[in-house]
């Protein structure tokens, strides 16, 4: 499906190859404005190398590359004020101190927000005065959020936004993109966190061998499909409880003493397996039937392997 409102960012058939190895194999996507575009893929599954395509930090080896209806590295004289950059990590010197460099951003731009309010808003208020290179793991993240969007863009990339931070900054971050949404501003994220693009995506991108593999929005790709799941005692003979069940379900306990049911989830399959437990005296505990979530969904599309 492709993902609501006019276009922020449109890549066809992006290549990005780093000697032998393709890290971007003919990727096509498109980014609207007022919506959040998730970009999701295993380590190592080319969306770093797209966000620095898009923006202008790398060329194309090959395909279109259009970021406000320019090209990102012809254009970038006219992009730069326009598009927030958070990258994976760094982009501000180890020196800086964090209010003054925020500042120092903020002059660049003709209608910036304001900076002390945008580090309190943060959490950042008491680590104005620090360098940037003393700050922790998660305020150094917070700090480059607020260079990305200091500057009020129209386009914010934003890799990895929410790695590393503790509960309360990444509530935080996520309540700062829901504005920037409403606010109309296109935005594009990658996150290993599915929960994370569960909430915050509009369109979601799946990408695994620098190649799209799925996307949508985030309930059109978890689909309609349900599944049961319960606690008993483990080693239940799940033989005999598939045969009492509709053909084409399939029954599985992973990990042990957790149970999964899967196929046309309706009341009779569960009246179906709560009479089996009822008739086997097994307790089913915790018993609920779920959506399958986008992890699962995931899963599926890349596989369980680790990647390299
Ligand atoms: N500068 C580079 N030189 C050579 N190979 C690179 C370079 N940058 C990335 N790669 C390779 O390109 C592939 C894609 O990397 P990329 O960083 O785009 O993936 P990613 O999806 O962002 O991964 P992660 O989730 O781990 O951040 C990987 O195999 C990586 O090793």
């Amino acid at each position: 499906m492709a993902p609501p409102g006019e276009s922020a960012v449109e890549l066809v058939e992006l290549v990005k190859r780093y000697g032998a190895r393709t890290a971007v194999d003919g990727l096509s996507l498109r980014a609207g404005r007022g919506a959040v575009t998730a970009l999701l893929g295993p380590n190592g599954a080319g969306k770093t190398t797209t966000i620095e395509i898009c923006e202008g930090f790398r060329r194309a080896d090959a395909g279109t590359v259009r970021v406000l209806g320019l090209d990102p590295v012809s254009d970038a004289r006219a992009l730069k004020p326009r598009v927030g950059v958070m990258p994976q990590s760094g982009g501000v010197p180890g020196t800086a101190r964090a209010g003054e460099f925020l500042r120092l951003i903020a002059s660049f731009h003709s209608a910036p927000l304001d900076p002390a309010a945008l580090l309190d808003r943060l959490g950042l208020s008491g680590h104005a005065r620090t360098p940037y290179r003393r700050l922790s793991g998660g305020q150094q993240q917070r700090l480059s959020l607020a260079v990305a969007l200091v500057g009020r863009p129209e386009l914010v990339f934003l890799d990895e936004p929410t790695t590393g931070l503790d509960p309360q900054a990444r509530h935080a971050t996520w309540e700062l993109i829901e504005e920037l949404r409403a606010a109309g501003v296109a935005v594009v994220l990658t996150t290993h966190y599915m929960e994370e693009a569960e909430r915050l995506a509009d369109h979601v991108v799946i990408v695994d061998h620098g190649k799209v593999v799925a996307q949508g929005g985030p309930d059109e790709l978890a689909g309609a499909e349900r599944q049961l799941r319960f606690r008993a005692r483990p080693g239940l003979g799940l033989e005999e409880l598939l045969a009492a069940l509709p053909v084409g379900s399939a029954a599985k306990e992973s990990p042990a003493g957790h149970y999964l049911v899967e196929g046309d989830v309706r009341p009779e399959l569960l009246a179906t397996v709560t009479a089996w437990c009822a008739s086997h005296g097994v307790m089913a505990e915790e018993l609920r039937i779920e959506r399958r979530t986008l992890e699962d969904v995931f899963l599926e599309l890349t596989g369980r392997e680790l990647r390299a």
